[in-house]
């Protein structure tokens, strides 16, 4: 399945008299991987947020193919083919994995929660074909080993790979990354980089990656978008990017501000 085109157009988002974002426009192809960089306070989360619905735009659209999604609930994307994974992993801990997992399907099931609920035959049949998915969707992930296990007691770095799961769960044509490196070590940035990178090439799946770390996405990205103070300051591959003097001033003005 070809993915639809999403498109952001002309977006403007104010909290009182602050642009997060301002006049902000990216397109991500279809089958390919976009990353959306920039540093502390660049307006990443905002246009992330705009796009999964959570907050109304000012100004400006956002269309999946023939989807408008300035008027579409969070809840709905997984219907359009859009899944999304969470910063801050917002899996039930005392679950396990599967579990976790199977709430993605939940977006797919016909039976819903009320059938599934009196259990009847059919939807027992159903809940096991889900259930097959959604390990081999871990397995692709390589989390199959933990299937069973609660997701409170699994390493930082394997709970960010059951978000994905959780993400993937819902077949998307389009998956949507809010600072999946995000609190994890070097090297399981690095797995998880080479993760996302399979989940492009293997499934064919569209990705915006938002992330504040410019190294992660220069190795994977197709196409970067880099956000400063809630503009575009720059749109093209990671070379053009990369060598562009008003990105390395964004980010070097960041860094002094840190360290500072
Ligand atoms: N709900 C909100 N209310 C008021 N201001 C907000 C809100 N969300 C974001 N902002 C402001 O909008 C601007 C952009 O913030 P945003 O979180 O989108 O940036 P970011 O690039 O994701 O930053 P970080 O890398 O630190 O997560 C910041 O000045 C922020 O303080």
């Amino acid at each position: 399945m070809t993915a639809p085109e999403l498109l952001v157009r002309d977006v403007t988002l104010r909290f009182g008299g602050l642009y997060a974002l301002d006049d902000v426009s990216l397109t991500v192809e279809p089958g390919s991987l976009h990353a959306l960089i920039g540093p502390n306070g660049a307006g990443k989360s905002s246009c992330f947020n705009v796009i999964s619905g959570l907050y109304r735009a000012n100004e400006g659209s956002v269309t999946f193919g023939e989807h408008d999604l300035s008027h579409t609930r969070p809840h709905r994307l997984a219907r359009l083919g859009i899944g999304r994974s969470f910063q801050n992993a917002a899996l039930s801990p005392h679950s396990t994995v599967l579990d976790n997992v199977m709430l993605g399907r939940f977006a797919l099931t016909h039976g819903g929660f009320l059938s599934c609920g009196l259990r009847l035959p059919w939807t027992r049949r159903e809940e096991r074909k889900h259930a097959e998915r959604a390990a081999e969707i871990c397995a692709f992930l390589g989390i199959g080993a933990e299937l069973h296990q609660p997701v409170g007691s699994l390493p930082y770095g394997i709970v960010k790979r059951v978000d994905l799961a959780r993400a993937l769960a819902v077949e998307p044509s389009l998956l949507l990354l809010d600072e999946p490196a995000a609190g994890t070590n070097a090297a399981e940035t690095a797995e998880l980089a080479s993760t996302i990178h399979d989940i492009r090439d293997e499934l064919g799946i569209s990705i915006l990656l938002v992330e504040h770390d410019m190294g992660l996405v220069m190795g994977i990205a197709d196409r970067v978008t880099v956000l400063d103070f809630g503009r575009v300051i720059a749109d093209g591959t990671p070379a053009e990017v990369q060598a562009d003097p008003e990105v390395i001033r964004a980010y070097l003005g960041s860094e002094n501000a840190e360290a500072g």
